[in-house]
């Protein structure tokens, strides 16, 4: 059956670690990512209480003045490294569209602790173990984020390890294509705009994501997630307190030959008769295979009559290849 809404998992019985429970939840996962690329999750073991600390911390940095968010401003176009502004980025650019920019503040961070050796450091790894900057005066930040990657990191690799099951692949199957994984961490704020709004202008414009999963802390103010379905509409991702929204990128999509959907998304601007403040703020966690991971069609997801649709290509290209596509089309680069 195709969903036309996004589902709510229960990872629970995965977690609890008998075969039918992860049998259960890898089915229910291998559905949700058939038929429109999102599901919430509950259950996933994330502390609430760090969930609630990086909030707050995140809330402290944005409202700081912009010369002190400035101090810690991207580095460099192709280092998704500290603050942007905004109206700095628009993630439609990467769909290759002439839309208004977003209407959002974003900080990201990469791997921290990151060894000084070869693999991390020579030429092959590009920007992408590029060092962290972090905000002065704002005791905890770094620390909080840091432990926050690192929680995300390991939730990512649980949900690869339900993929692999959903995939009728070994559990295991992708633990060393993500064990040097090259994510990225981006809290995002959204001011409650009343006015300079341009036409389509919006939040986020609809785009989808680049790697492997996403997963969401987000929010409850009005002007929220939306996905666009299999039938063309598009849906409210459902707000659920201690959920996560985890969908799939285009490495996913690419990895299974389109069996699983990268969905287009977008967030949407509060109600224009609005008069409370509906400012938002997201915690996204963008999951990327190790850089040298070759993303090829995995087992079981060509036919004679269906053969690989793409050729093979390394996560770290593949993500390269989406930056370029964005610098070519917009002034910024997107997640
Ligand atoms: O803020 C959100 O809920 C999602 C933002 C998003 O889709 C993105 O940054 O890729
Ligand atoms: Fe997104």
């Amino acid at each position: 059956m195709i969903l036309q809404h996004v589902p709510i998992i229960d990872l629970q019985p995965y977690f609890s670690g008998t075969s039918e429970g992860k049998e259960k939840v890898a089915e229910a996962v291998d559905q949700a990512c058939r038929s429109i690329g999102f599901l919430v999750i509950v259950n996933h073991q994330i502390p609430r209480e760090l969930i609630e600390r990086v909030y707050v911390l995140t809330r402290r940095f944005f409202a700081l003045p912009l010369e002190e968010k400035r101090k810690v401003d991207r580095p460099s176009p192709d280092m998704v490294r500290g603050y942007s502004g905004v109206a700095e980025e628009g993630l439609s650019y990467s769909l290759e569209e002439e839309a208004p920019p977003d209407l959002k503040e974003s900080f990201s961070i990469g791997p921290s602790n990151v060894p000084d050796d070869e693999y991390h450091r020579g030429k092959a790894a590009g920007p992408h173990f590029a060092p962290n900057v972090w905000p002065e005066n704002l005791p905890g930040f770094k620390e909080a984020y840091e432990e926050y990657f690192q929680v995300m990191s390991e939730l990512a690799a649980a949900m690869m390890r339900i993929f692999a099951l959903a995939l009728k692949l070994p559990e295991h199957y992708f633990d060393d294509k993500i064990d040097e994984h090259i994510s990225m961490f981006r809290s995002l704020s959204y001011p409650h705009l009343k006015d300079g709004i341009q036409p389509g202008q919006m939040r986020a414009g609809a785009h989808t994501d680049y790697g492997s999963m996403t997963i969401v802390r987000p929010d409850s103010a009005r002007g929220g997630l939306q996905v666009c379905n299999r039938d063309g509409n598009w849906v409210d991702v459902p707000h659920v307190e201690d959920g996560f929204v985890v969908n799939i990128g285009d490495l996913m999509m690419q990895w299974t030959n389109d069996e699983w959907i990268s969905t287009l998304h977008r967030v949407i601007n509060p109600p224009e008769d609005s008069t409370s403040d509906d400012k938002r703020q997201s915690l996204v966690f963008f999951h990327q295979p190790n850089y040298d991971a070759v993303i090829e069609c995995l087992p079981g997801c060509s036919s004679a009559a269906n053969p690989p649709h793409y050729r093979p290509i390394t996560s770290g290209d593949h993500l390269h290849s989406k930056f370029v596509k964005q610098t070519t089309f917009g002034k910024g680069i997107a997640a």
